[in-house]
């Protein structure tokens, strides 16, 4: 905030009553707190005594009645951490709305709800509820919002922003059409923390659109880089449980995010929110955890490097990782579903000694149509049950079969043969066989459905994928769309891979399908609402795997296609995603960024603009910086440069600073030069933490989502030449900065620099 716009603030002329609405909410929390923790009694004398300390209060008498409202204010342990936790800042705007109808009414939103238990006004209106949507959405005149799908009309009059910390009311704003979003402003050349934060103050209205977009349909959004998706769908998720808090626990959700690093940087935004308990986790993690079995993975970045380095496997790599991501290779793995299904049909009759009790051909019906719409193997229960069943009932049958047909012949025998010895030998004989009849039949039905169900072979999905991976017959049975070629060039890089008992990476979620088709998933696997950041670098398969075994249409997909390095797995098209595996998905675009400035977007732009996806230049917000800059000298000097620059950012406060290579190899390097130097730098893998007022040293995949006050991109040895992967890489790198950004190399091509560059940035020979 400027001074400026501070001192026009204390002259407004509703600071003072200002003052005193904050002065009586935050002792209304205070009271409603003391309540919860107090007896009444006490509790209206701490109230007393609080109103005789509070002078500055114009209305008094209505202040006092809520005051006193506050005394019958119980609360549950949640609402008390709450409330507790927006203390020092119980509100960051106020609309005057009037309801068609109505009378005109201030309402002060904030991140939690607090209202007057006696007459049921609102004292602090939570940021989800139905009618703050007017503050987000709304322009000041005739506005309208929705509550349960009915339409409420009305007039906004004003829309007001505070600042306060710590209590205390530092300035207001009122916001009309011409006015910036100060708050906004405000809140983007503050300086970046280690972790991402909540906007729920600044939300913007192509924003509020996609956290509050129907909470039933799927919704993909395609928004450039720091446009905020992370933070949009962070903040989806605190509104989808405010609306379902009834239906829906936090367990039920799952936020799928590419790794440890960015859980780890995403991790305060949701209990700022009120949000707790929900499964933060990575696709890899979920898939095998889901799976329940051992299932060991070539290291992904391995490919990814060889794909960046191009070598002389590439372009293998790439065409298979592209098939098996595809949603041909799904329909393959259906084929292969049903030919499972097949030979594990219940083919012979169940037998009980020599009597049927059941027949194959009706249990084949059951198996393969009356129970399908079970996973595979739980079908067998099924079956099982309806022989256990049966066998009981035909049991006796058969036992009095048996007993009739021994009866009859004793009968016959005995009033049939004269001779005494041979009668005796007959009815003997008779009554023995029957006996061992009986006692056999009863001893085989013990074990009849054991014995007959042991036919059906348990295999894992692992053996089953790996059988189709390995077998030219079963691939040419079930993938007739390739060529033969193809199914060779499978087959043995298949061998190949297991050979040394490893998969990659893009087998884990065919794995999963099968397993989920074959036995179903577990309680815990079973999330019923997905969020997927970084939706770019998934294939189709695994998008189409994730739904079909969830079985939920609940997904909100965010990704930049932009930044998809993974691209070779086959995501280039939300169109496929929508049309072929969520048809019902609502689409949204963000074009604006809110992280960087404009001066380092439009250099971010040109590189944008050379990519075959040919998306939309990003528009920053109006924020001003200064243009990046840009050090040509040999490879000898960079680090030294580079030191300097660091502490030119750190002279200017910057506190979060990232040096971003191409590779991991390349960061390796730059790290022995850098441990000569007097900076000290994190080099960082996936499974650390971003260590808070240190340099960080990392590739750009793992950049990815993260985001930094400056930005270094040093080429050492490592170019970025002008492929569609290596442009990504340089855009994600570029990307990450808020407020400087500087590029060092010996040549400016090894930066995808050309002349039009110059006019971007400042440009130093050395
Ligand atoms: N409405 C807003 N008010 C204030 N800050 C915002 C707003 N929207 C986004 N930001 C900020 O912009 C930055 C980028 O947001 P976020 O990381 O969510 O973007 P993203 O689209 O996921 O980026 P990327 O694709 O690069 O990962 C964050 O610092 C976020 O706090």
């Amino acid at each position: 905030m400027t001074d400026k716009t501070k001192h026009s603030s204390f002259s407004h002329p509703d600071f003072k009553n200002e003052v005193d609405r904050l002065l009586f909410t935050r002792l209304y929390i205070d009271q409603a707190l003391a309540t919860s923790k107090q007896s009444a009694g006490n509790a209206r004398q701490h109230l007393k005594e609080a109103y005789e300390t509070l002078d500055s209060l114009d209305s008094s008498l209505s202040y006092m009645n809520l005051l006193t409202g506050a005394s019958l204010l119980q609360m549950n342990t949640d609402q008390v951490k709450r409330l507790q936790s927006v203390y020092d800042k119980p509100y960051f705007a106020r609309i005057d709305y009037q309801k068609e109808n109505e009378e005109k009414e201030s309402l002060y939103i904030g991140k939690a709800s607090l209202h007057n238990p006696e007459n049921q006004s609102q004292i602090i209106v939570d940021w989800r509820s139905p009618v703050s949507n007017v503050y987000y959405d709304g322009r000041l005149g005739e506005v309208e919002y929705e509550v349960n799908g009915e339409t409420t009309q009305g007039y906004l009059s004003l829309k007001r922003q505070y600042q306060i910390e710590k209590g205390e009311l530092l300035s207001i704003q009122d916001v009309d059409l011409t006015t910036t979003d100060e708050l906004l402003q405000q809140s983007l050349a503050g300086k970046a923390d280690n972790r991402l934060t909540e906007i729920v103050s600044t939300i913007q209205k192509e924003q509020n659109d996609i956290i509050r977009a129907p909470l039933n349909r799927p919704i993909i959004v395609q928004g450039a880089a720091g446009s905020g998706k992370t933070t949009i769908a962070l903040h989806r998720i605190s509104y989808f449980l405010y609306v379902n808090s009834e239906t829906f626990h936090p367990s039920d959700l799952m936020i799928l995010a590419p790794n440890q690093l960015f859980i780890e940087y995403i991790s305060e935004v949701l209990p700022e929110l009120g949000v707790d308990k929900i499964n933060q986790t990575t696709l890899i993690d979920y898939m095998t955890k889901a799976t329940g079995q051992t299932i060991r993975l070539a290291d992904p970045v391995k490919k990814l490097v060889s794909l960046i380095e191009e070598d002389d496997s590439s372009e293998e790599t790439k065409k298979l990782s592209e098939f098996k991501g595809s949603l041909l290779f799904l329909k393959i793995i259906d084929r292969y579903l049903n030919h499972i299904e097949e030979s594990l049909a219940p083919k012979t009759d169940v037998m009980l000694e020599k009597f049927r009790i059941l027949r194959g051909d009706r249990l084949a019906n059951l198996f393969l149509h009356d129970y399908h719409y079970l996973p595979v193997y739980r079908r067998f229960d099924k079956i099982k049950g309806v022989i256990q069943n049966h066998l009981r009932t035909k049991k006796k049958e058969v036992l009095k079969k048996i007993k009739d047909v021994y009866d009859e012949a004793l009968e016959k025998a005995l009033y049939g043969i004269r001779n005494d010895a041979k009668r005796r030998k007959r009815v003997t004989f008779i009554m023995d066989t029957k006996a061992q009849r009986t006692d056999a039949i009863q001893k085989e039905a013990r074990s009849t459905v054991r014995a007959y169900m042991k036919q059906f072979e348990r295999k894992s999905a692992v053996d089953y994928y790996k059988e189709l991976l390995t077998s030219r017959e079963l691939l040419e049975l079930c993938a007739p769309e390739l060529a033969r070629e193809d199914v060779d060039q499978l087959v043995q890089y298949s061998q190949r891979l297991l050979s040394s008992r490893m998969f990659e990476l893009e087998d884990l979620a065919p794995i999963y399908y099968l397993h989920g088709r074959l036995y179903g998933l577990d309680d815990e696997s079973r999330v019923k609402n997905v969020f997927i950041d970084e939706a770019q670098d998934y294939s189709y398969f695994q998008l189409a795997a994730l739904r079909k075994i969830l079985d939920t249409s609940l997904f909100t997909i965010v990704g930049d296609l932009a930044q998809g390095i993974h691209s070779y797995r086959g995501m280039r098209d939300w169109g496929v995603v929508k049309k072929e595996i969520f048809g019902e998905a609502h689409y949204f675009t963000l074009q604006k960024s809110y992280r960087t400035t404009i001066e380092i977007m439009n250099l971010a732009n040109m590189i944008l603009e050379k990519m075959e996806e040919s998306l939309p230049l990003v528009e920053p917000v109006v924020r001003h910086g200064v243009l990046p800059s840009y050090h040509q000298l040999p490879a000898a000097s960079l680090v030294q440069r580079m030191e300097q620059d660091i502490a030119l950012f750190q002279q200017e406060n910057f506190t979060t600073i990232a040096i971003i290579c191409k590779t991991p190899a390349e960061c390796k390097r730059m790290f022995t030069l850098f441990a000569a130097s007097s900076v000290t730098v994190q080099l960082l893998t996936e499974n650390e933490e971003l260590e808070k007022n240190q340099i960080t040293l990392l590739p750009a995949h793992l950049a990815k989502g993260l985001e930094f006050d400056a930005v270094l991109i040093p080429s050492l040895i490592e170019r970025y030449k002008g492929n569609e992967l290596d442009r990504k890489l340089l855009y994600v790198a570029m990307t990450r900065a808020m407020h400087r950004l500087a590029l060092y190399s010996e040549h400016p091509e090894d930066l995808l620099l050309d002349e039009s560059a110059k006019t971007k940035m400042t440009w130093q020979k050395t």
